[in-house]
């Protein structure tokens, strides 16, 4: 079962996932030295920015960072999700080493190869990875609208992808049209996924995905086998769920 955090409002949000993160960040670097982490697009970057991109308690030189999914643009270009996460973040977090950011190849992406690009995103992992199965300590996930997470849309073919650990997608029904993304095999082998959204356009989706799991939608699909799911909302996305739907916010 999902753990529902929601918070006052946007910045109480930015600050209870700030220490959510500081707090996996140091147990996963007491464990094995490092952090491996898979960040989404779209409005999370910036929620989860405004604090942590000011945070001097996290070791960041021990950071790895993936993201969960990109768009085949350039990395200018303002649909990247890389561009995202680096102006929010990474542009203010000088000590993560330059070799540890795996953005995907902007060759492939400008050119709107998705198939290399996602090919070649796939070696980035197993080579990370040492050819096993991709185990994120922690996977920051969005939620479109229409329940996506990921660039894994409702209905589409995708969701049922169980050889590749990244695949293209052509026809991303929220444009840009080409796309890579982890797929499920990896998405539930990561130990920890917390969905974070936030607003009142979000509060029906929201809702259906936290209290109606027979809908299916993408980001019901997201159980990891060892690991758990924790939602990080606002009161605005959570007006719809009934209050036994949340817990009590406690690191
Ligand atoms: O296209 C995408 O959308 C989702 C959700 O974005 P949001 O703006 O509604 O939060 C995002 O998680 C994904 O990474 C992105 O490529």
């Amino acid at each position: 079962m999902p753990i529902v955090y929601s918070f006052a409002n946007g910045d109480a949000l930015s600050s209870g996932l700030n220490e959510f993160v500081e707090k996996v960040s140091r147990d996963a670097i007491a464990d094995h030295g490092h952090l491996s982490i898979a960040i989404s697009g779209g409005s999370l970057p910036k929620i989860l920015s405004k604090e942590l991109a000011h945070n001097k308690n996290v070791e960041f030189s021990k950071w790895h960072i993936f993201w969960a999914d990109e768009r085949c643009v350039s990395h200018t270009n303002a649909d990247s999700n890389y561009l995202e996460v680096k102006k929010s973040l990474l542009d203010h977090i000088p000590q993560i080493p330059q070799e540890n950011i795996y953005a995907i190849n902007e060759k492939f992406a400008s050119e709107k190869d998705a198939e290399r690009a996602a090919v070649d995103y796939e070696e980035q992992l197993k080579k990370f990875f040492k050819n096993q199965l991709p185990s994120f300590d922690l996977l920051l996930l969005g939620m479109g609208p229409d329940g996506h997470c990921c660039s894994l849309f409702p209905g589409h073919p995708l969701l049922e992808e169980k050889k590749r650990l990244v695949a293209p997608i052509f026809d991303s029904p929220k444009p840009p049209p080409e796309r890579i993304t982890l797929t499920y095999p990896v998405v539930n082998n990561s130990k920890l996924v917390v969905f974070v959204t936030a607003g009142d356009g979000k509060k029906d989706m929201v809702q259906q995905i936290i209290e109606q799991p027979e809908m299916d939608l993408p980001c019901q699909r997201v159980k990891p086998t060892n690991g758990q799911v924790y939602w990080f909302i606002d009161h605005a996305a959570a007006a719809k769920l009934r209050k036994e739907s949340c817990s009590e916010y406690k690191l």
